[in-house]
């Protein structure tokens, strides 16, 4: 299958920001999704030795678990994972987006051991956070606020991205780059979840978000609507790249001007 090329944005598109990518559907946005990482991954590794990549959990896991490995020649031996939000759950339990991803997608690529950044569900949420905080600082010692090559968010029904939900306090954090939430309107209740102070600094954010049913909330997002703005609205890189990959059930209440590769020749 021809894989749709996600290049870095002209200086009129970076200007112009967020680039909103509508595939025909999930099938051919997965493909370009895992060329738009490995595409990112590369010019990483060219610019400072090492790849970050933030995963999110929902859908993303099986589509980044069918896709990267099926990428010819993909070396994750010098990429760093680690996750935009968690659950505070071991690791065995269904539940666990690191569990996810290493039965289905961290089996399947040559990522070290060392290369994945996970929390420690034994802790209380509260120190999770902060264990997970450092952790992250750690692994960035040349930054004050980490700076991620990628990351990968999805959207919740009610707008919600990372563990940031509608009307929290948590979006609001300005000092915290990683915080505990124990009252999480989606189960499971407790979980950690980097901020927007973090998010925000990424070289690059990639939303994806599929289906008949996000369709009003992404046009709330993308095109405004009454009251506050949705926290996955506020999810604006203040140097980096932002797409929305979309498919064209998420986008049918759109009116915005959105890029077409099914149509295009090349994005
Ligand atoms: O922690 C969670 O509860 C989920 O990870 C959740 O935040 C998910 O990422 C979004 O609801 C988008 O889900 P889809 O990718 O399935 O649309």
């Amino acid at each position: 299958m021809r894989v749709a090329k996600l290049r870095s944005p002209t200086k009129k598109r970076r200007m112009s920001g967020r680039r909103v990518v509508v595939f025909p559907s999930a099938a051919e946005l997965g493909p370009a999704l895992a060329h738009l990482v490995a595409s990112r991954a590369d010019k990483a590794l060219l610019d400072h030795g090492r790849f970050s990549l933030g995963l999110s959990g929902g859908s993303l896991v099986s589509m980044l678990s069918k896709e990267l490995p099926a990428l010819p020649d993909l070396d994750c031996s010098h990429w760093l994972a680690g996750f935009c939000d968690e659950r505070l759950v071991p690791f065995n339990d269904g539940e666990s987006t690191y569990g996810l991803y290493k039965n289905q997608l961290f089996s399947k690529i040559n990522i070290p051991d060392s290369g994945v950044l996970v929390i420690d569900p034994s802790l209380s949420v509260q120190e999770c956070a902060e264990d997970y905080a450092r952790k992250l600082k750690e692994a960035f010692p040349k930054e004050d606020i980490p700076v991620f090559d990628l990351l990968l968010l999805g959207m919740g029904p009610d707008g919600h991205t990372c563990s940031l939900f509608p009307d929290h306090p948590l979006l609001e954090e300005t000092q915290k780059i990683v915080a505990p939430i124990d009252d999480s309107p989606k189960p499971p209740p407790q979980r950690v979840t980097m901020t927007f102070p973090m998010v925000n600094l990424a070289r690059c954010v990639v939303f994806v978000s599929t289906g008949g049913s996000k369709a009003p909330v992404l046009k709330q997002v993308l095109e405004g609507g009454e009251g506050p703005a949705l926290p996955a609205a506020r999810v604006v890189p203040s140097h980096g790249e932002l797409f929305w990959l979309i498919d064209e059930p998420a986008a049918a209440s759109l009116t915005l001007q959105v890029e077409r590769p099914g149509s295009a020749a090349k994005l």
